[in-house]
This record gives C-alpha cells, structure tokens and sequence, in this order.
C-alpha cells in the first residue's frame, strides 16, 4: 500500500480495495506490506509489516520499545515535523468541524528539549505480575527499562517497585507515579487494595528503599470513602509561578510542568486584567488558574466537580493567603444556570469531550466581554467555537502548546470577544 495523506492521529491514510485505511507510524509518500488489524464498513486499521519505500521525513526514534508501545506515536519523524503537524491539525479541525476558513493558527509553542517531561505515568500490571504502558487499542502491556518521556529518578523508582513488588500483592492492577517539580514522588497503588497483611508489608519493604524514603517518595493505598493510608504525605505539593499547590491523589494536575507555564503564561497575558475584574475559572481542577487569575482580578469564581480537587482548591487559596476567591463543587452544565451575574471574563479549560451543549448555551445567555478557552481536544474544540461564533463571539487569537510531545495529543489557547450581546 502506498500511504497518500496525515490523519489528525499521526497516522499515514492509504486505500486497500478502495477502502479508507490508516496505517500508524507510516508517513505520506511511503510504500510497503501491511497487515489489516481491523475492518469496519468504511475504514480499515493495519500495521506495518515491512516499508519497502521510505519518507525522506522518517527518522530512527530513540526509544527502543517504540514499535510496541501506546505512549508514545511520533518519535519516527523530527520534532519540529510534529509541531507543524499540530499546527495543521488545529487549522483542519477549526475548518472541517467548525466551518472557520479564515482564522490564523499561530505555529506551535514547543519546547527546547521534548524529552523526559512528564509528571505522570500510569502503570498497568499484566497476568505475569509486571507493569507497563499498555500497548495501542490493546490491554497487552509492554515493558520498559527507560522511558524517554521521563525523568531516570522516576524509571529508577518504577524498576525498585518491580523489583519489591515482585508476584506479591496480586490484587494491585494500577501503579501510578507521580512528582513535583521540585522532584518529590506519590506512588499510588489501586485495584483490589483491602486492608491487608501482605499489602502492608509491601509499604515497609518500599519505605526501606532509598527510592522510596518517606522524603523522597509517598506512597498511597486508597482504602475507600476518601481515606488514602500508606507512607509519607499523602498528596503532592507543586509550585507554580509564586504559589504553591496541594494535589491530591484523585485531582488533576497538568502533566508537563514546563509548558504549563508556558500555557499559564499566555492565558494570564490574555486575560489582561486590571484589578477590577469578575473572572470565572471553570473546570478549575485544583485552583491553579484560578488563584493565578485572582492575583489580578479583584474577584475569581472556581468550578469543578472533583470533590478532591476542589477540597484541594480550598485549602490551596487559604495556604496562599488568596481571599477574594470563591469555589463551587458541582457539575459547569448544573452550576452555571444559578449564576445571575456578569463577568468581564470567563475561562474555561474542559476535558477531552469539551463542554456540554448547556455550558455553550449558558455562556451565551451570561455573554461576558471575553472567553479564554484552554482546549486538549481540537475537534470538541471546534464543534464548541462554531457553537459561541455563530451570532456572539469573534475568535482573535489562536495558539497551540505542545503539552504532549511525541504523542499526537495537542493542546491550544483560544481567545474569543463578544462582538454582540
Ligand atoms: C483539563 S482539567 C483542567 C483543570 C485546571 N484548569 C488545570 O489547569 O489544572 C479539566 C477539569 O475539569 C473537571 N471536570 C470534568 N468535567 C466536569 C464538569 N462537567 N463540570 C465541572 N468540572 C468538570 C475535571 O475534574 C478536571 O479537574
């Protein structure tokens, strides 16, 4: 097959029988065998078995379990080619799904070094008792030894955990590790974790290791009912700009830190606030826009529905002395209709689905100046702009940062102004 076209995934999209059909990790202008994974009416999925005819873009990806891991899907070509992938993709969402055709993507905020950048990594454990990423579209888990997406600390830890954990403690089926960027870990255990005997000696084998100090890394075994017990604190302490974060075990935390500066950054400049501003923070996680907006605004409003993040939220503006926040814990589509005023400026950071149809709704019922929407996904993304831009809101500026190197994950800033009430 020869490979014709990008799709949004990073995939290459050629034809077998006339049939749509997406090769991963293959490049347009590329020729070669392939197997068929998967077939449906009008698309198929395949995977390369040989590539007779080579891109001029591919290059040799430097981690050795590329070829069998989910993580990562675009270390075969240059860093600089992915960002101007991601560029492309904002602009063929923004056009294909909602119907913009002149609006200016600005090309992609990347980062200087794109290797070990991660915060985060979610473990799974397969029938032999060892933990991994989980391969694409699949449960099978691939090992590794050094996983180029984050720091060597943290692929040390993840190996002494093997080690320790070894067969034990059958009924762990997640591990995820998480860390500060001042370096300090959470080790989060989850599966079937009741109170028991061999679960216990597992921490204190854990603890004895340098590794796993209760100052160098904590150690969390959620019991149920909110109650998280093992060794050391039982959350995270990030700082950002001048504020320091507690972050729960359960809470979201942006995965990259040094583009969530970046991402921060731009948000704050946008917002140009002047002291005297009604900000609302929505999908506010753990409050770290919100409190970074409230240094400016005379008052923020936070909502968010995790009752971890915003618990965190709370005791992170009291730990910052940060007064002239208020928080709501609740669903946006249920929380936004109470609401009767008018803010000069709304921010809104959804998950990957983008907001509900209500949300949209609200937002133009409520109509305030300006709207920063922080956005993961660029096809919820538009399918939400061509919503807010049909009659109300004018989009003046769109910016990409790569939060997701390596992955075909993009993120990207969009400044919308009301342009009629
Ligand atoms: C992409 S995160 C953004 C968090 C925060 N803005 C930050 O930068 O850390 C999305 C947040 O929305 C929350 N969330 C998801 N669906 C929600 C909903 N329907 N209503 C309120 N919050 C929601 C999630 O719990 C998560 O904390």
């Amino acid at each position: 097959m020869e490979i014709v076209r990008l799709a949004s995934d990073g995939s290459g999209v050629g034809y077998t029988d006339g049939i749509t059909t997406f090769v991963p990790r293959m490049l347009p202008g590329e020729k070669g065998k392939i197997q068929l994974t998967e077939q449906k009416k009008s698309y198929r999925r395949a995977q390369i078995v040989e590539i007779e005819q080579m891109s001029e873009e591919r290059v040799e990806p430097p981690c050795t379990v590329y070829p069998v891991c989910g993580g990562c899907n675009l270390q075969h070509v240059e860093y600089q080619t992915t960002l101007a992938w991601k560029q492309r993709w904002v602009e063929d969402a923004l056009r294909r799904i909602g119907g913009f055709t002149d609006i200016r993507v600005e090309p992609v905020l990347g980062m200087d070094d794109p290797w070990r950048y991660r915060n985060k990594a979610v473990l799974h454990r397969d029938l032999k008792g060892r933990f991994g990423y989980y391969r694409e579209k699949s449960k099978d888990v691939t090992v590794f030894d050094d996983c180029l997406l984050l720091r060597q600390e943290t692929n040390h830890r993840i190996k002494k955990m093997q080690q320790v954990i070894g067969e034990c403690c059958e009924g762990i089926k997640t591990a995820t590790f998480r860390e500060s960027n001042r370096g300090k870990g959470l080790l989060v255990f989850d599966g079937n974790t009741e109170n028991t005997k061999e679960l216990d000696q597992l921490i204190s084998k854990l603890k004895e290791q340098a590794e796993f100090s209760p100052q160098s890394c904590s150690i969390t075994i959620p019991r149920g009912n909110n109650v998280f017990e093992g060794s050391g604190a039982q959350y995270l302490n990030e700082h950002l700009n001048d504020l320091r974060f507690k972050v729960s075990p359960r809470s979201f935390l942006q995965v990259n830190p040094a583009q969530t500066a970046v991402l921060y950054g731009l948000v704050l400049d946008w917002a140009g606030l002047t002291g005297e501003d009604e900000v609302w923070d929505l999908y506010c996680g753990i409050g770290t826009m919100t409190l970074m907006l409230a240094q400016r605004a005379k008052r923020v409003l936070g909502i968010e529905e995790n009752p971890y993040a915003i618990a965190d939220a709370q005791e992170n503006a009291e730990d910052n002395n940060i007064i002239n926040v208020r928080f709501v814990e609740g669903k946006v589509e249920e929380k936004l209709a109470a609401l009767s005023e008018t803010p000069d400026l709304i921010v809104c950071d959804p998950p990957r689905a983008g907001m509900e149809p209500e949300v949209l709704e609200g937002l133009l019922d409520i109509g305030p100046e300006r709207i920063i929407y922080v956005s993961c996904n660029p096809a919820t993304l538009a399918r939400d702009l061509k919503v807010l831009c049909r009659n109300t809101y004018r989009i003046k500026r769109v910016q990409p940062v790569d939060m997701f190197p390596w992955t075909q994950h993009t993120e990207a800033v969009i400044l919308l102004q009301r342009v009629e009430r």
